[in-house]
């Protein structure tokens, strides 16, 4: 019966009075801050520092399974509250679940249950506590949630049916990554595999060292050689090695250089944008011939120009790609690596892989015998055998790819029902011998190819020179015949 003003008039007074006499103060951490799909970074730091630092304080728990679906993290239970002491002051912390009345109707994700962490304590640590505990809450959160995430692995693939990010609304959908490769499995010179293990180590932990000299923090590698030489293995164990996220980035399916762009920004940091054989993806090779010869075309045919910039907005150009890799746009988020992968190095255009965009060149060659020996001790678990000799001598002189060389100490195969080293080294001694004998004749024949069309260029020059000579030889008969003519012309007058 009283009036509104009135109410809330005495209700801001209660409050005051309240405030007064409790010296408590409170600051609430929401789910869902100021983004409505996106829950609050703040949130997922203190529920991981909750769960962490002052799990085992808590009485009532709640259990996840987070990285590989094997480990638990314990977190504070709705409802519950935990004690938590920083630089000898006293906190409080209380989780709180609200559900919405069950007439509303949710839109979107928290609406119809919002939940959210109530941090107690003094007023008289108020600077203590908003200058120095919760950044020190988010830093600690923030490491125990990669501590405890999941790689995933991402694709802009639009074809998928994956995870997408609720609702359809990033342009990513992702999977977990569960690639077993690391740099101890992969196959390759001990030496090779070590400068790189340095680079992105010394990459990792360069965060000052890129501040300092006005660079954004984010590293290219090029990844080429031979179908088959643990292009992409490389890929899985770099993400294992650095604990990072992977974009695979399906060039084909982005329609021009503003999605491209979209999509850059949203990768987060720690993570590997990957685009794999980058030569086929679209034609950026030739793009700067094309336009040159787009221009030329233009003249001769008098094309019109509306149409040429409508092709560039519909496509992702040469330009798109190196702004993408070290544009303005390129430096948002940091700690990012980009690799590209290709069979053919000499197809791309130099400036798409000039050092500075592709600072690491790394060449995944054929397999040689101390590549091998990593296979022959991941596949059979032998360090040496009697047959190693001769696989050092044949891998000195055959060309074959560490996918095929595994391929043939696979002990589970059709043919070698049981595991049997002895067995699957011959199988490769014969594979070798085999691949040897094909490459001698294959150049065997390449040689008579060559000989018999050098052969065929010589007579056809021959022939060449001999029409000329003869045309020669008429020309001056046919004019020493005028001569004559002319001669006896003279003569009868
Ligand atoms: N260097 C390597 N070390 C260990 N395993 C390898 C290596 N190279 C190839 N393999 C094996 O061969 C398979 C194919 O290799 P991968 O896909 O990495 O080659 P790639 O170079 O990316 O090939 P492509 O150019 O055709 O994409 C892998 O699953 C892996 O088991």
């Amino acid at each position: 019966h009283l009036p509104v003003t009135l109410t809330h008039r005495v209700a801001t007074w209660a409050t005051k009075l309240a405030s007064y006499l409790n010296p408590y103060l409170e600051i609430t951490v929401s789910e869902y801050g100021g983004e409505r799909f996106r829950r609050s970074e703040l949130f997922l730091a203190a529920e991981a520092y909750l769960s962490d630092a002052c799990g085992r304080r808590a009485r009532r728990l709640r259990a996840d399974l987070v990285k590989d679906s094997k480990n638990l993290q314990v977190s504070v239970d709705d409802n519950d509250e935990v004690t938590d002491v920083f630089d000898g002051v006293t906190v409080w912390w209380y989780a709180v679940k609200r559900v919405a009345r069950s007439n509303v109707i949710s839109l979107y994700p928290g609406e119809d249950e919002r939940r959210f962490y109530r941090l107690v304590f003094h007023a008289r640590h108020r600077d203590l506590v908003v200058g120095s505990y919760l950044p020190h809450v988010l830093e600690e959160g923030r490491a125990v949630t990669v501590r405890n995430r999941q790689r995933r692995l991402f694709t802009n693939n639009p074809s998928t049916s994956w995870n997408s990010y609720r609702g359809g609304k990033s342009v990513w959908s992702h999977v977990h990554l569960e690639h077993p490769a690391t740099f101890d499995t992969l196959a390759m010179d001990p030496a090779d595999k070590e400068d790189i293990v340095d680079d992105l180590e010394a990459f990792r932990d360069a965060k000052d060292y890129y501040a300092k000299v006005g660079k954004a923090w984010k590293r290219g590698y090029l990844l080429f050689g031979p179908p088959g030489t643990g292009k992409s293995t490389m890929i899985a164990a770099m993400a294992n090695f650095l604990d990072y996220d992977v974009y695979d980035l399906e060039l084909t399916a982005v329609k021009n250089n503003t999605e491209l762009r979209k999509l850059f920004i949203e990768t987060t940091g720690k993570s590997i944008i990957v685009i794999e054989d980058i030569d086929c993806s679209v034609d950026l090779t030739g793009k700067r011939k094309d336009k040159a010869e787009k221009k030329k075309k233009s003249n001769d045919d008098d094309d019109s120009p509306s149409e040429s910039s409508k092709d560039e907005s519909t496509k992702v150009t040469l330009s798109g790609l190196l702004n993408f890799i070290d544009g303005l746009w390129s430096a948002c988020g940091g700690e990012r690596i980009i690799v590209f992968t290709t069979n053919h190095k000499d197809k791309l255009d130099p400036a798409l892989i000039r050092r500075g965009r592709m600072d690491k060149h790394i060449e995944m060659s054929y397999c040689r015998f101390e590549a091998f020996k990593v296979l022959a001790s991941n596949y059979l678990g032998v360090s040496d055998h009697e047959l190693f000799g001769d696989i050092r001598r044949l891998l000195d002189e055959v060309d074959m790819s560490p996918a095929d060389v595994a391929e043939n100490l696979m002990p589970m195969s059709k043919k070698k029902k049981k595991r049997d080293t002895h067995a699957c080294l011959a199988a490769l001694v014969e594979a070798l011998k085999k691949a040897k004998q094909d490459a001698t004749a294959a150049k065997a024949l390449a040689d008579a190819k060559a000989k018999e069309e050098a052969a065929e260029a010589r007579e056809k020059e021959a022939n060449k020179g001999q029409a000329q000579d003869q045309g020669k030889e008429d020309k001056t008969s046919s004019s020493s015949t005028e001569e004559k003519m002319t001669a006896t012309k003279g003569g009868d007058k």
